[in-house]
């Protein structure tokens, strides 16, 4: 099975290297022509992943027709774009691994949704779990989670995709897999501004216990399975991205903790941090379907309300005593 890439960010680039093992020849579609040129020329992407050396069996196109030429694609461009850019590519019926991790701002649509609308004659699949991408295009070891309903094409992608430094466990369970992805990253902006606002260690391990309850809820109610969110890509990825500034979303809320104005750091930034995108749409569609999710409503009012760090803390805070149960 020949694999594409769709984006030519860090997580695309490692996962193109991950399908290169072996020397498989793969094919990656990236939208800046000097990634397309670095790759091909010098074997690294120096935009979004410097100092890794890639696979010489990667070659990087600009030209999405291109990508014709593959079985299946892995699609790892920021949720946001997702659409557009399937709208732009020769789409036919392969079958499509989603492997972004957030929730279409507009529509409320998980990705899988926009997918269906975009392709609706690809089979689906979504890859998501606790990835550093410069850790993964290293070669260290991780695992993940691919979930398709069609268990035949998730046994078939696993054995393409799978190394023993990149372990993946199958369900059928997609929204499972991929709430678990878009609500950690809101949750790990949360854990860095505990980090930086100086608010301890017993703070950031009690917002990452009262989160995944968010997360839970929030699954729950939208078909997802407990041992799902419970996994690699729901709890094993918030407790990674709740707990390194190798994240983007962490590091962003980290700068907030820091007393910085998030529209500053959201400007400053090439890379994207999901969670900013997430959070308001994550935060209205709670809203409208009674979840509790008081975390993420805080994320929320911090970035788009223009509240302060100290003002939302003092609510959170403040809240009414509750049981610990769901
Ligand atoms: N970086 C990681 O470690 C990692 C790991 C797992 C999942 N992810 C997810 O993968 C997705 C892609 O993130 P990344 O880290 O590879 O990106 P990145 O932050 O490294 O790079 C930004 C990407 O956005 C693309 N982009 C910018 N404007 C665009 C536009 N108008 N249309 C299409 N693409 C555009 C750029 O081409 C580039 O590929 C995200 O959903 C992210 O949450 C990232
Ligand atoms: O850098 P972040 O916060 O986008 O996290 C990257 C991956 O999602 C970690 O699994």
């Amino acid at each position: 099975m020949k694999l594409g890439v769709i984006g030519g960010g860090a997580w695309g680039t490692a996962l193109a290297q991950v399908a290169a093992a072996g020397g498989r020849e793969t094919l990656l579609w990236a939208l800046e022509a000097e990634v397309v040129a670095a790759i091909n020329e010098r074997h690294e992407n120096s935009l979004f992943l410097a100092g890794v050396p890639l696979d010489p069996h990667i070659r990087a196109t600009s030209d999405l027709g291109e990508l014709d030429a593959c079985d299946a694609w892995l699609v790892v461009t920021p949720a946001q774009h997702m659409r557009s850019v399937l709208a732009r590519g020769p789409l036919g019926d392969r079958p499509l691994i989603l492997c972004s991790k957030g929730i279409e701002e507009k529509s409320g649509a998980l990705l899988h949704e926009v997918a269906r609308e975009a392709a609706p004659n690809s089979p689906i699949a979504v890859l998501s779990g606790p990835t550093f991408a410069h850790e993964v295009a290293s070669g260290l070891p991780t695992a993940v989670t691919l979930a398709a309903s069609d268990s035949a094409l998730g046994e078939q992608l696993r054995e393409r995709i799978a190394r023993p430094q990149f372990r993946i466990y199958v369900t059928d369970d997609i929204a499972g897999a991929e709430i678990g992805g878009a609500v950690k990253n809101v949750l790990a902006i949360a854990c860095g501004i505990v980090e930086g606002k100086g608010l301890g260690q017993n703070a950031r391990a009690a917002l990452i216990g009262r989160g995944f309850a968010e997360m839970t809820r929030f699954g729950l109610a939208f078909g997802a399975r407990r041992e799902t969110l419970a996994g690699l890509s729901g709890l094993g990825d918030l407790v990674l991205t709740c707990s390194s500034t190798s994240s983007r979303n962490f590091s962003l809320g980290k700068g907030i903790g820091e007393g910085r104005a998030p529209a500053e750091l959201l400007s400053d930034r090439r890379t994207v941090a999901e969670g900013a995108f997430t959070a308001p749409v994550l935060a209205r569609i709670a809203r409208e379907r009674g979840i509790d999710m008081p975390i993420v409503q805080a994320v929320d009012a911090l970035l788009t309300g223009g509240a302060s760090v100290d003002t939302v803390l003092n609510e959170i805070l403040s809240r009414p005593p509750k049981a610990e149960a769901l």
